[in-house]
């Protein structure tokens, strides 16, 4: 089985580059369904998720070429419209070629999707945008079956501001007849970022960024060139990498408006964050102030960052209240900060997290961003921290651990494991 090792680490320096980000990879490698020709999408990191992507979308009959963070993808030979189960599963993101494809071929197929399991994570708002679009929707033995002579541009209100929703809707409306206004969407910057490369390839869509959505629906899209935003959630990571672990890092590719919260909170703990045009520099010391966080939508604090600064918080004094708002079983990195030592007292969707001289431990990765929240841990731990179940990190993060050993993390991919020693 394949692990990573991490080590107690003294202190981190360098530079250390941000990748595309997976969460706006995955809807606009999606998108790319609904356009005729060839699009070339850049700054794509080399993810599973993406892989898988990849994967499902020539299995439609896509033509693809993925190297060196450039994808190059064809859709005119897209003939099947019904997603490999086995690949969809494996991911969160596989559904949002239900909205491609019914918005382009008037049909869609695929089984529930899979992703880190921090809640029930369940799809009712994007089934309830396609129905009002006009579209027949069946649940069927854990597959999702769309059917649609014409989509019919509609009034969409979302009960949460679902990003899952918001862009499937989005996927199906740009080719819908009329308008569609969708009311109380995701505002996050992957959302943008879909709109952005969407608007290129000739949809009309207003409004993203802020809580109403319109889309006038076009005939059709061509394929065409983007580059797409660097990743926030690994920005943030590594900002809180070096805070927790203490160093000067110069973290590149960031755009800094997207880490508006963590480097609000970063401060309120006195770590020095220096901002730059596409990069923010990280000071620490190490030795941090509390404070207290509550996730919320965009442009509230990430939950993506939750598990990450709850390890950050185990090294800060007094005790500090994580507040997870957003899913309601995100704290799968508790019980796994415990065996290193953490002292978190957990009530409901609340943890109260003390500050803690964390020890290594033998440990698992419970979802994505828990396994990068047991990296932190790991380096700032004594001894050694084997983390198993990477495979969850290996989602999300592209090239973590040479990436961390280039600013000096004692960190290593161990690919072979003698379970007797
Ligand atoms: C691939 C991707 O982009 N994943 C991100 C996306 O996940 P995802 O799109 O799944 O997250 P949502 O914003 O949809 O989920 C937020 C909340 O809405 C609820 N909900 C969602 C859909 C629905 O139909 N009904 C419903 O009740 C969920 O249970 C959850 O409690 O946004 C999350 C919140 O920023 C991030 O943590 C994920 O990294
Ligand atoms: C929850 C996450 O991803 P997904 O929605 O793909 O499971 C994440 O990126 O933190």
């Amino acid at each position: 089985m394949r692990r990573l090792i991490a080590e107690a680490t003294d202190y981190l320096e360098g530079n250390i580059s941000v990748s595309g980000a997976k969460n706006a990879a995955l809807p606009i490698i999606t998108a790319a369904l609904l356009g005729e020709g060839g699009s070339k999408l850049s700054r794509i990191p080399d993810l599973k998720d993406v892989n898988n992507l990849i994967n499902i979308l020539s299995n439609l009959g896509a033509e693809v070429n993925f190297t060196d963070s450039e994808l190059e993808l064809n859709t005119d030979g897209i003939d099947k419209y019904s997603t490999d189960s086995d690949l969809a599963r494996k991911m969160r993101a596989s559904y949002y070629t239900l909205g491609a494809l019914l918005g382009r071929y008037g049909q869609a197929c695929t089984v529930l999707p899979g992703g880190c399991e921090i809640g029930d994570r369940p799809i009712d708002l994007h089934l309830k945008g396609f129905s009002a679009l006009g579209a027949d929707v069946e649940l069927d033995h854990g597959l999702v079956k769309l059917e649609a002579d014409r989509l019919k541009g509609t009034e969409i209100y979302l009960d949460y501001p679902s990003v899952g929703a918001t862009i499937n809707i989005m996927l199906a409306a740009v080719l819908a007849d009329g308008e569609t206004v969708i009311e109380n969407v995701a505002r996050e910057p992957e959302i943008i970022d879909l709109a952005n490369y969407l608007n290129i390839m000739g949809a009309e869509i207003t409004g993203a960024g802020t809580d109403i959505i319109k889309i006038t629906g076009v005939n059709s899209l061509n394929g065409t060139d983007y580059t797409i935003i660097p990743d926030r959630i690994e920005a943030g990571t590594y900002m809180m990498t070096v805070a927790a672990v203490g160093g000067d890092v110069v973290i590149k590719n960031v755009l800094v408006e997207h880490v508006r919260p963590l480097i609000a909170k970063l401060k309120e703990m006195g770590v020095e964050i220096i901002e730059g045009i596409d990069q923010v520099r990280v000071k620490s010391e190490g030795c941090l102030s509390g404070t207290d966080i509550k996730t919320m939508p965009y442009p509230g604090f990430p939950t993506d960052m939750q598990a990450q600064f709850m390890a950050l918080l185990t090294q800060a004094t007094q005790e500090n209240l994580v507040i997870e708002t957003v899913f309601e079983r995100r704290f799968g990195h508790v019980d796994e900060l415990r065996r290193m030592g953490a002292q978190i007292k957990v009530d409901g969707r609340s943890a109260v997290v003390a500050r803690t001289d964390l020890e290594g431990a033998q440990v698992k990765a419970t979802d994505l961003r828990a396994g990068a929240a047991l990296i932190i841990a790991g380096l700032t731990a004594g001894g050694q921290t084997e983390i198993q179940n990477i495979y969850h990190i290996e989602r999300g993060y592209e090239d973590i651990t040479d990436k961390l050993k280039g600013i000096g993390a004692n960190i290593e991919l161990v690919e072979e494991y003698n379970c007797l020693s």
